[in-house]
């Protein structure tokens, strides 16, 4: 796969116009993340449009509920034939165990392949910081992704959510299989923003990432297409 097709660029708008008018603009994106803001403000419609100009598709409204309530939310999810879908580890068990089934049965009934679910295992906007004194959360933080991840795994899910600080452990314990998709990505030109694990595209990949999110360094940019190419640039002849 070309490296640029492991960018996934995240429509983070809160109108159906808004999100076309990015689409537009960036014809070389062929993977693109539908989140909470435009899927609240659009529903479905916008996964259509998407599918209807071939690109794929990142459904991330990162489930986090009872079991019952995972499981319908994903059995409709992924009927609408999306490639990535996110539920929080921290669900648990059981409920991760109830979405990756209803993940394939909401598929098997649309007649689609099923989407890849993957575990959130701690937001990248959070730091240790945060995990001891606010979650308390007794562990350190790369103990607590790494547990989460293999929560999700052990779970059926198809892989995780980490930030790249943490994906070459990961790699490491959960094999060449499970999928890493990390966000918290910055080249070195942009701002942090939100964001408190991040590292350079280059760096996340060199660490085992599969797939890079990577939003307002591109979409808040003054010029969205010089920041993809610049980005696209730096990655290119690395060996990624
Ligand atoms: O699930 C995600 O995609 C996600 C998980 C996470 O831990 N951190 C995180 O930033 N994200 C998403 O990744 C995107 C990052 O956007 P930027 O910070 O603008 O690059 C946003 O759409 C977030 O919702």
């Amino acid at each position: 796969m070309k490296v640029e097709d492991r960018i996934i660029v995240p429509l983070d708008v809160p109108s159906k116009e808004d999100a076309i008018a990015l689409v537009e603009q960036l014809p070389e994106v062929s993977f693109w993340k539908v989140g909470l803001e435009l899927f609240v403000s659009t529903g479905s419609e916008i996964i259509h449009t998407l599918k209807h100009r071939q690109k794929r598709i990142f459904l991330d409204l990162k489930f986090h509920d009872i079991p019952n309530t995972v499981a319908g939310a994903t059995r409709v999810a992924a009927a609408y034939g999306v490639d990535l879908i996110t539920i929080h580890a921290v669900a648990g068990r059981n409920a991760l165990k109830r979405a990756a089934e209803a993940a394939v049965e909401g598929a098997l009934t649309a007649g689609c392949p099923p989407p890849k679910l993957i575990g959130i295992t701690l937001l990248t906007s959070l730091n240790s910081r945060d995990l001891a004194f606010d979650l308390k959360i007794p562990i350190e933080l790369p103990e607590f992704v790494l547990q989460m991840a293999l929560l999700a795994q052990e779970s059926g899910l198809n892989g995780a959510v980490c930030s790249p600080m943490e994906v070459s452990q990961l790699r490491q314990v959960c094999g060449d299989d499970f999928l890493l998709v990390c966000p918290g990505v910055r080249p070195q030109w942009s701002e942090k923003g939100d964001q408190r694990r991040a590292m350079t595209p280059l760096a996340a990949l060199q660490a085992g990432a599969d797939y890079l999110v990577i939003g307002r360094p591109i979409t808040a940019a003054d010029d969205p297409v010089a920041a993809w190419n610049r980005i696209c640039e730096e990655l290119a002849g690395t060996g990624v």
